[in-house]
């Protein structure tokens, strides 16, 4: 069996009736139905506050449902045992608005960890006290237009410098299923279609990303779907989201 087709592949996502009620009582996501397939590029748009961080936390298997059913390949990821759990979000990736690197340490041990589940623990352990690959952090910095960062210190980066390390930690993770919250927040327009194209650049991966941008998500991901209230406004093919759509998707009106 090749490695992309074993049991911890992430074929399709799945939710069903989902609610995800925050501990102040507050539902962030409410009574969601959503698939997900093989391979699809999704972007979800909607207000500040309207669940898209959380949808992508459920997908994410970050946070567990309140009520409904969440699906990975027809199986409750909640229900699997430990090991089988760990097993398969060394396929899921996630990358986040402000990525959670260490700051003390250098890129190359940053963009490394994104193999340490995949990777035996001695070379896990290892890669943190010397770098195991170079040429592969490399080539992916290059690519996000980071190269001259390999060896310096997290915290000596800006704040969109910090966004790339976190995407190239994910690309050189290699997930079959890519989530990424809000990944061109702290990027200017140019570097912004650069990133959004690598992310995309592999068609064998399923990718769901959060994006404040519209005109990105419209131009780049063939489906949209619009979030509001933990809710799904809409969700279409890019190309049959309207300007009125968009406008009652951002207006302040409440979900009926
Ligand atoms: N830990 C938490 N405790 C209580 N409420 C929370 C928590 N996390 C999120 N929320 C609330 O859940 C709702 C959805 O939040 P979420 O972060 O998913 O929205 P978002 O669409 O990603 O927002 P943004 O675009 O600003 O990142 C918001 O009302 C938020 O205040």
């Amino acid at each position: 069996m090749s490695n992309r087709l074993q049991s911890s592949s992430v074929t399709h996502l799945d939710l069903k009736k989902v609610t995800l009620i925050q501990q102040n009582g507050h539902p962030s996501i409410n009574q969601l139905d959503l698939r997900v397939n093989h391979f699809e590029r999704v972007a979800i748009i909607g207000s500040s506050g309207s669940g898209k961080t959380t949808l992508l936390s459920i997908l994410g298997t970050a946070l567990k449902p309140s009520s409904g059913e969440y699906l990975v390949n027809t199986k409750n990821p909640w229900s699997l045992s430990r090991e089988k759990l760990r097993q398969l979000r060394t396929q899921i990736g996630f990358i986040y608005q402000a990525p959670p690197l260490p700051l003390k340490q250098r890129v190359i041990t940053s963009v490394l960890a994104g193999k340490l589940g995949k990777w035996p623990i001695w070379k896990s352990m290892l890669s943190l006290l010397y770098p195991m690959d170079i040429a592969g952090p490399q080539n992916i910095l290059e690519k996000l237009k980071l190269s001259e960062a390999l060896f310096v210190r997290c915290d000596t980066l800006s704040g969109g410098e910090l966004q790339r390390v976190g995407i190239a930690r994910v690309l050189y993770q290699d997930p079959e299923l890519i989530l990424a919250d809000e990944p061109i927040s702290a990027l200017d327009p140019v570097l912004s279609e650069l990133i959004i194209e690598q992310i995309l650049h592999h068609q064998q991966k399923t990718i769901v990303v959060s994006l404040h941008d519209v005109e990105v998500a419209l131009k780049w991901f063939p489906r949209i779907i619009g979030l509001k209230e933990g809710q799904l406004q809409f969700d279409l093919p890019a190309e049959e989201v309207t300007e009125e759509m968009l406008a009652a998707l951002y207006s302040s009106a409440t979900v009926a």
